[in-house]
């Protein structure tokens, strides 16, 4: 069934509403969405629109008003149908069926200029059939972490969606977890689409192997379009997934990121990042650190990203076993170790300066690294950042002279590490030719930006928020994030 649909309004003055709208997902039929009706909110008040994000889909930010925001994404005029999303997922470990989007859903799908179809997904649109007991609302302050999250991660390097917009909408939330009541927001968010991992389970779950390879179709065409025309196109598609899986997984490892709730409805289909709860930046190199308060047993803790993310690709093989031989899943699976190290080691390489190095000092130079950072307890973004500020083609002269003139602070008995370290870049530096210097000087400013989201710094810029509804603070953070100051 095709739902009714606003006609595309090429005449619209909102340019939001005059753009071309395809219904790759609607026309796959009503089995995988439901259609609901957005929340009406007594406020509407702009607090991000990401200008960056126009020039892709083709509008110019100059043409773009605030009011066009409000008008298609606050008060969600003029445009329909909305599909609220059907999937399940297993969540820290066990099989939920009462999933679906619960407090949002598809708005639209919009061919970017670069030809990929991109999605606009709400969080905090208010209640769908899937809400369960929750409220379909987004507080302010959630609103404001994820804009802030995806910022922070695409400028890292990490292959995420983004935040178009984010109103604040007059609500009063109440919650377990903020101090209440407080603010409410409603955001949409630009993805390389919306389809999780768990979006498949559900059709395991229902055993529906029509409806899965309908929908592996679609994803392929879309997503994967390289392999669409090729004989084995379906185990080429999962073996890529699995190497965007793994080196999505090397990317948050590398920007020292915390996902915190990595169930297999927050897995991406197409390996992009999304969903930004309660995730942390670590402070320094902890492997057991957890971000979520209620992540008890640490299960989603940093060093466990990577193994989660292999098991839950492990468990995205039932749904696909009926069109992908299993063999081809378990060669495609067996390649993540391989692909991870690939792209881990090559990100952390480029964090300490270098774009590539022979084999066996890259090993011995990650490993020091680590031990160092575990060891030290100095910050981790500190450590990098303070690496590109000091750097000097003096630290080719004496291991003494690397980082002397940092202002890190070790815990004691870390020095001695911290000797071995020097000595080993020291002579890494020397093995290099002398041009190499303002390479690596360039390479360190890259990757290591000053600003770091810290949680201390999330809460910096939310409490004048709270306080006097200052939002210069959040938008200065904003604006240093994005010019990797
Ligand atoms: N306040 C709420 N009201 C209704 N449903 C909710 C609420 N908060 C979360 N949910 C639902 O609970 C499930 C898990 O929530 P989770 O926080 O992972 O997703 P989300 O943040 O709401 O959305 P997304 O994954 O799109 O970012 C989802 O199905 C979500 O829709
Ligand atoms: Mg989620």
């Amino acid at each position: 069934m095709t739902l009714a649909q606003t006609p595309n309004n090429k005449n619209s003055s909102n340019p939001f509403l005059s753009l071309n709208y395809e219904s790759a997902l609607e026309s796959l039929g009503d089995d995988y969405y439901d259609e609901v009706a957005p929340e009406e909110f007594p406020e509407h008040i702009l607090r991000w629109r990401n200008d960056a994000l126009l020039p892709p889909l083709g509008l110019d930010p100059q043409v773009v008003k605030d009011e066009d925001f409000i008008t298609a994404f606050g008060k969600f005029e003029g445009r329909k149908p909305f599909l609220a999303m059907r999937y399940h997922g297993y969540q820290f470990g066990d099989y939920n069926p009462l999933l679906g989007d619960g407090r949002g859903f598809l708005y639209g799908q919009v061919r970017g200029t670069d030809g990929q179809l991109y999605d606009f997904g709400t969080k905090g649109s208010g209640r769908t059939p899937y809400s369960r007991g929750g409220d379909g609302l987004l507080t302010l302050k959630g609103g404001v972490r994820e804009v802030l999250a995806a910022e922070a991660l695409h400028h890292l390097g990490v292959r995420t969606s983004r935040c178009l917009s984010m109103i604040e909408t007059g609500l009063s939330l109440w919650r377990g977890d903020e101090p209440s009541p407080t603010r409410s927001s409603v955001m949409v968010r630009m993805s390389n689409s919306h389809i999780r991992f768990g979006t498949f389970e559900r059709l395991h779950y229902l055993q529906r192997p029509d409806l899965t390879q309908k929908l592996l179709d679609h994803v392929i065409k879309e997503y994967y379009q390289h392999l669409d025309a090729q004989e084995n196109k379906y185990a080429l598609f999962y073996a890529e997934l699995v190497k965007r899986v793994a080196e999505l997984a090397a990317q948050w490892m590398a920007a020292g990121f915390c996902h915190a709730v990595l169930n297999t409805d927050n897995m991406s289909i197409t390996g992009e990042s999304f969903d930004y709860g309660p995730y942390a930046f670590i402070p320094h190199y902890n492997p057991y650190f957890i971000a979520a308060y209620f992540d008890y047993y640490g299960r989603y803790c940093y060093i466990h990203q990577p193994s989660v993310c292999q098991l839950n690709l492990e468990m995205l093989q039932e749904p696909f076993k009926a069109i992908i031989h299993k063999d081809d899943l378990k060669f495609g699976l067996s390649k993540f170790e391989e692909y991870y190290q690939a792209e881990y080691t090559s990100l952390m390489l480029k964090k300490l300066g270098f774009l590539e190095l022979p084999n066996p000092q890259t090993k011995e130079l990650l490993k020091l690294t680590i031990e160092f950072l575990t060891n030290s307890k100095v910050g981790y973004h500190e450590f990098f950042y303070e690496m590109a500020r000091t750097f000097s083609a003096k630290w080719r002269d004496e291991p003494g002279f690397v980082m002397n003139a940092s202002e890190l602070v070790p815990v004691p008995g870390a020095s001695g590490i911290f000797d071995d370290w020097c000595i080993l870049y020291h002579k890494i530096l020397n093995d290099l030719d002398g041009d190499r210097l303002p390479i690596i000087a360039k390479t360190l400013a890259f990757y290591n930006p000053k600003t770091a989201l810290l949680r201390p710094v999330i809460e910096s810029i939310w409490e004048p928020i709270v306080q006097e509804d200052n939002w210069q603070p959040f938008y200065d953070l904003v604006q240093k994030i994005q010019s990797r100051q």
